[in-house]
């Protein structure tokens, strides 16, 4: 995150003096931005970068504890820079958060520099690999550092002191939070997509119950049950996949358009990035622990893979901003785009659905049998028409408060609802888009089919309160997609396990006994265990301290 920071906010000659010195790892970066009392609220900040014009410096310090630098990834042991963002006092004024490089730490003996106080901020979610990050504790003791190293491409101060504000949105400040945002969507389905495999090749060879007449027991991956548990999340893989295709064009398109100040996409790469990274790692996280559980007690092994995925992943819903603060912010854009609405200006990119809001107010689902949820015209119509009818729903709800601001605190929990459903609906279209285009491969496209209707009918399925309250679907037309769901389900069957090979992982990536491609669990299950450094010995350390004390003297007490 340190080099989009310089690359976003750094003038060229900035940018020509840091980036090389990054990229040959002369110096080491992190992005510190998150302190003790403040993350969500970037405003909120309070270390101060005060420019002092006699010395033509700015003076960087931590005036309170919870100002303290607290999280930043490398800030700990390894960095020797980072990018402090921090509040930009000039001729006595506070002009707000600034990004600021600051060395950290000597490049001859990797010593703090004077008046810097760093390390780390100690062991973090059980004992997952995220404990090899060295996330850190940094405080500023008026640590001087040349006017030239505040990042200038959007703002400046000049030699005198003088503030000057470029003529770019001050939201490029946040330019390096977006890119990460949109690389996360793409890791959600990585991530999702390990898991996944490692369940279905797990559920594929496990056998459990059912056999007859001393035949072969059942496959779990028969029971009807653990595909409706185990498809969607398959499903899931394939939609993030495909919706973190799409973000990227979009964050590379916004790029662009940056690139000759045109700012019309600003709004939607922020309410996409945002929201789809909300979701999608809510959802990630949800899944990777649901396919723990579907792997039964040995999932609960460390060589299964999946508690250490689970772990390493988790943080994922609040790092790069928490979940529901990303989605308050989708909920801000769609209540001021419904808003206007009744001024005639034409929404457009991923809101462009809502520009037909005397249609899909009134509009009635169309299907009568569970095949018609196979088409995806109204599986798209069924999907506008909840997201729309709940953000106008929160809309008068807001409007009929006293005050705009209060009304939106009030009605946040139902907000945030409307936010998800409208970020769902990007994932389906982008989805259903995906398959419509050629896809090589015989019979890909028809598999592809099937799980975007599994991903969209289940979905459908589990938030059929929204749709039922919005009057967007009939309890029948509920039922119906249901139906539909269990026959896509024995689509899947026949060809879960290709659809997780499709992934191309190694068993060396994969780092799973369960999800070895081989499918030998049980003896790699056995050999495994006998690695433990428990197994060493025979008799455990402790027996003649311990156990065998305390076993003698029940034995004397069992014969009086
Ligand atoms: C297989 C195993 C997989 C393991 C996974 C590992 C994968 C690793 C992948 C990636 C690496 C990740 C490593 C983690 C590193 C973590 C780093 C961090 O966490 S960095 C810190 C992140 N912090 C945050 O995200 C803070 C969140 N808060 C904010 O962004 C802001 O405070 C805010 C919530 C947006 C509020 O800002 P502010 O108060 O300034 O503004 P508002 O009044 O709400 O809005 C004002 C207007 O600005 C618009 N706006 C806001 N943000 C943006 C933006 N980013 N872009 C464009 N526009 C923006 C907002 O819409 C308002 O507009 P108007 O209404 O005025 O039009
Ligand atoms: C593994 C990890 C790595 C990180 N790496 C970095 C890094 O490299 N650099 C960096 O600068 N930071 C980093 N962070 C910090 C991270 O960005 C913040 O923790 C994150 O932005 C959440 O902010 P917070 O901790 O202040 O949460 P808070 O905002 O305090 O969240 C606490 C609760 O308050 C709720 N809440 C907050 N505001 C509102 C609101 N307005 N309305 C409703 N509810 C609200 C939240 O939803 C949440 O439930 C990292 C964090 C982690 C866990």
């Amino acid at each position: 995150m340190f080099v989009p920071a310089i690359k976003g906010q750094g003038t060229e000659e900035q940018q020509k003096k840091w980036l090389p010195l990054a990229y040959k790892f002369q110096i080491i970066g992190c992005y510190a931005q998150t302190e003790l009392g403040h993350g969500s609220n970037v405003q909120g900040l309070e270390t101060t970068a005060t420019f002092d014009p006699m010395t033509d410096e700015f003076v960087i310090h931590s005036p309170t504890l919870t100002s303290s630098k607290w999280w930043p990834g490398g800030l700990g042991k390894a960095s020797t820079h980072a990018v402090v963002y921090a509040r930009l006092i000039t001729e006595g004024k506070d002009y707000g958060i600034h990004g600021f490089i600051v060395q950290l730490r000597s490049l001859e003996d990797h010593s703090p520099l004077p008046g810097v106080t760093l390390g780390d901020i100690g062991g973090k979610f059980g004992s997952g690999a995220y404990n090899s990050m060295d996330n850190g504790v940094l405080r500023f003791d008026h640590v001087r550092i040349p006017r030239d190293q505040m990042l200038m491409r959007l703002s400046q101060v000049t030699r005198e002191g003088k503030y000057v504000q470029s003529d770019v949105p001050k939201q490029l400040l946040y330019g390096t939070m977006v890119y990460v945002r949109q690389s996360i969507v793409a890791d959600a389905s990585k991530a999702l997509s390990r898991a996944v495999c490692i369940a279905v090749r797990y559920s594929a060879i496990r056998k459990q119950f059912g056999s007859q007449d001393g035949g072969p027991e059942t496959q779990v991956l028969n029971y009807r049950t653990q595909q409706s548990r185990l498809f969607p999340l398959l499903a899931s893989a394939y939609a993030f996949r495909f919706v973190g295709d799409w973000l990227n064009w979009l964050y590379t398109d916004v790029t662009q358009k940056l690139e000759v100040k045109d700012y019309s996409t600003l709004q939607e790469a922020h309410a996409c990035t945002a929201g789809l990274k909300a979701v999608t790692t809510s959802a990630t996280a949800d899944a990777i622990e649901e396919c723990r559980k579907l792997c039964g007690g040995h999932g609960y092994l460390n060589s299964s893979g999946l508690p250490e995925l689970f772990a390493v992943y988790v943080p994922a819903c609040t790092y790069e901003g928490d979940n529901v603060v990303l989605l308050l912010q989708v909920a801000r854009i769609l209540m001021k785009t419904v808003s206007q609405l009744t001024s005639g200006k034409q929404p457009v990119g991923t809101m462009a659905y809502m520009g037909k809001v005397q249609h899909l107010m009134q509009s009635k689902c169309a299907v009568k049998t569970a095949e018609d949820w196979l088409n995806p015209a109204f599986i798209q119509e069924a999907f506008e028409a909840r997201a729309l009818r709940m953000a106008v729903n929160c809309a008068q709800n807001i409007g009929q408060a006293s005050n705009q601001e209060e009304g939106f605190y009030e009605r946040s929990p139902d907000l945030l609802e409307a936010a998800v459903a409208h970020i769902q609906l990007i994932i389906v279209t982008k989805f259903i888009e995906k398959v419509h285009q050629d896809i090589p491969g015989h019979g890909v496209k028809e598999q592809l089919q099937n799980l975007c209707n599994v991903y969209a009918l289940y979905t459908l399925h589990k938030h059929l309160g929204d749709f039922l309250a919005t009057g967007s679907l009939t309890p029948k037309q509920g039922a119906l997609a249901n139906e539909q769901l269990g026959k896509l389900y024995a689509q899947v069957r026949p060809n879960a396990v290709a659809l997780v090979d499709a992934f191309n992982y190694t068993d060396h990536y994969l780092g799973s006994v369960l999800g070895r491609y081989d499918g030998n669990v049980y003896p790699a299950l056995y050999e495994e265990a006998w690695k433990d450094p428990l197994n060493e010995t025979v008799v455990p350390e402790g027996y003649h301290e311990y156990l065998r004390p305390l076993l003698k003297q029940q034995l004397k007490l069992s014969r009086l």
